[in-house]
């Protein structure tokens, strides 16, 4: 007799199975010798960045406001090109936005009139690829969990939900790369962890490379494998640091977790130049 373990088993590894048919593998991202000024008389904000991303790495870009953070994402992604150096994503200089690779905010962006299912399905509508969408859009609601949402309207939901459509709406057209940019600043935190876990075991099942940008030490030791730590006045990359932790341990409240985010705060800190050590009262916001 087959036992319930090995069903469980079996089922999952169809999951998995369909789950990477849904998104190819992850992109590579190479940037080189990236500067960037607004206006000359400015100087410039990100100075001579280097770094590379491989497929399937989950990577946080870390620094003080102001430092270029969503300047780089914005170069990522093909919306502002570079003054100097270039973007290459698997091997081709980004010049242009792409559905490959798609973008998060903070605002979800939700058409409130429409239901969650008809939201989810614009990404595929402005790609040209509305006969994909009855397969496509049950699958993503099922990965970002509102497959019982999809005939209600978008304004009925919270500011958690409708995050979770934008998600389902950058995923349906099986980007390589997802680019975010603070996507959870404006939640609670229960909500910002609930949906930090799930993204980054969204993105691992899928392969999908992913790149968020954040001030908050917690998310990036939560959600990212590797951090780029950024200097401000310009922007440069100070540390590039590995977060050595298991998905168990990610989820907080151990001492591996408190021991990694002590030392990204240390980092931080000193990079940042704001002359404070973590308190107490950092890890009892963990
Ligand atoms: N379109 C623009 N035109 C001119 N200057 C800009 C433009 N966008 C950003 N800047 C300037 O570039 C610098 C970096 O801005 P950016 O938004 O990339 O930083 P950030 O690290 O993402 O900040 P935050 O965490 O506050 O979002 C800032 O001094 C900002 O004023």
């Amino acid at each position: 007799m087959t036992s319930r373990a090995a069903i469980a088993t079996t089922a999952d590894t169809k999951a998995q199975a369909e789950a990477h048919k849904i998104a190819p593998r992850g992109a590579h991202i190479a940037v080189m010798g990236l500067s960037h000024a607004y206006r000359k008389a400015d100087g410039p904000v990100l100075d001579d960045i280097n770094f590379e991303v491989r497929p399937g790495e989950v990577m946080a870009l870390l620094g003080r406001s102001g430092c270029g953070k969503s300047t780089l994402l914005h170069m990522l992604s093909g919306l502002t090109l570079p003054s100097q150096g270039e973007v290459a994503i698997n091997g081709n200089t980004v010049r242009d936005p792409s559905p490959k690779w798609v973008m998060m905010f903070q605002a979800p962006s939700l058409y409130p009139w429409m239901t969650v299912a008809q939201n989810a399905a614009l990404g595929l509508r402005f790609t040209r690829r509305g006969d994909e969408i009855a397969k496509r859009v049950p699958e993503v609601l099922g990965l970002v969990d509102l497959a019982n949402f999809a005939d209600r309207n978008a304004q009925e939901l919270s500011g958690g939900q409708q995050q979770r459509v934008a998600l389902a709406r950058s995923l349906a057209p099986s980007p390589e790369l997802l680019l975010l940019d603070e996507p959870f600043s404006a939640l609670d935190a229960f909500t910002r962890r609930a949906l930090q876990k799930d993204v980054r075991k969204i993105a691992k099942d899928l392969g999908l490379t992913l790149v968020i940008v954040t001030h908050d030490v917690g998310e990036a030791v939560r959600m990212a494998d590797r951090v780029l730590v950024l200097d401000a006045n310009p922007g440069r990359i100070a540390e590039d640091t590995m977060i050595a932790l298991t998905e168990e341990e990610r989820n907080g409240g151990n001492e591996a977790f408190q021991k990694e985010h002590s030392r990204l705060m240390g980092v931080y800190s000193d990079v940042a130049d704001m002359g404070d050590t973590p308190t107490e009262n950092d890890f009892a916001q963990l």
